[in-house]
């Protein structure tokens, strides 16, 4: 076809994890890790350094062994699937080629291994738009056109299922740009995706669903949004009122613990603002400001993360 796109191979498209477990000697990488990832949505994987992503996605992939445990892709383990190829793709690190093979030539070689059809190595080339640079041989490539090069050879059996692992690492801002377009593109069309990163702000603007993981374990999943209010719930009520007496009495009242700080403005811990909206009208305090000030998601993610990772 034209643009390069076919329809995605029948399946379920689901990645089910379960139990998963990887013990080495006397580390465990992952430990009973359990989720669920959707097709039509981008799955951000995220966990810090160290978090065990790299090790789960090798473990649905059948590079690594799992110790127990298990992880299907359509319903089937990886070895289990009758043309991988067909069902899922992969991105693992920036990809690596013969560095005298021009980009098209590189595709062709993996076209012809996989048995797909020659044509298909022009369609994913200009899927990723390297068309340009398809004649131009590997070791002249940029970072950015090895990893648009890579997901090209992931995308050569149209697979339902694409895996991604940290494929922002060391692109600039507008190879970022391209990727997430790109990945969005391909969950809307109904693929599924799931991508690891160790970065919150990243997933914050790539992803629908997060994994979140430390340490091997999870720690948090579901819907982006769900997943980012349920980590800074809890903020601290900022209030402005020239009654500050009247209101300060009737929050201590309310069990509150209240702390005026230096702009008279009272920081308040313990009632949410809509309950300071009612105790305020109730004591009759004009307000001149009321809000609730939500913690930095950058670091509750590290609080978060670090807690459980430790030394690893
Ligand atoms: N083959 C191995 N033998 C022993 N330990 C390993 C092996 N592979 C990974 N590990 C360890 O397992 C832990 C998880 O590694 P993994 O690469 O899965 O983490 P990650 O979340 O992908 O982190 P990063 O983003 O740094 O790659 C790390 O402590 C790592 O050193």
């Amino acid at each position: 076809m034209s643009d390069g796109q076919r329809s995605p191979t029948p399946g379920d498209g689901q990645i089910v994890v379960s139990g998963l477990t990887k013990q080495y000697k006397n580390l465990r990488a992952v430990d009973d890790l359990s989720f669920a990832v959707r097709p039509g949505r981008v799955t951000g994987f995220l966990g810090p350094n160290g978090a065990g992503k790299t090790t789960t996605l090798r473990m649905l992939l059948n590079l690594v062994t799992p110790t127990s445990g298990s992880a299907t892709i359509d319903g089937r383990r990886y070895a289990d699937l009758t043309d991988p190829l067909r069902h899922v793709g992969a991105v693992l690190e920036a990809s690596s080629a013969h560095k005298g093979r021009t980009g098209i030539n590189h595709l062709r070689v993996i076209c012809a291994a996989a048995g797909l059809p020659r044509g298909r190595a022009d369609e994913v080339l200009e899927l990723v738009g390297l068309t340009p640079a398809a004649k131009r041989k590997f070791k002249g490539y940029s970072l950015g056109m090895k990893q648009r090069l890579g997901i090209a050879a992931a995308m050569l059996g149209d697979p339902r299922v694409l895996i991604l692992d940290e494929p922002a690492n060391g692109l600039d801002p507008e190879g970022i740009r391209w990727m997430r377009g790109f990945l969005k593109g391909l969950a809307a069309q109904g693929r599924t995706v799931l991508v690891s990163s160790h970065l919150l702000s990243e997933m914050q603007l790539l992803a629908d669903d997060v994994v979140i993981i430390a340490a091997g374990k999870l720690v948090r999943q579901g819907p982006v949004e769900q997943v980012m209010s349920s980590m800074t719930a809890g903020g601290r009520v900022r209030v402005r009122t020239p009654q500050a007496d009247e209101l300060v009495a009737a929050l201590r009242e309310q069990g509150a613990t209240v702390t005026p700080d230096e702009h008279g403005v009272l920081l308040v811990d313990g009632v949410d603002a809509p309950t300071v909206g009612r105790t305020a009208l109730a004591a009759k305090a004009e307000l001149h400001e009321l809000g609730t000030e939500r913690p930095d998601l950058e670091r509750v993610f590290l609080e978060l993360t670090a807690g459980k990772a430790g030394i690893r």
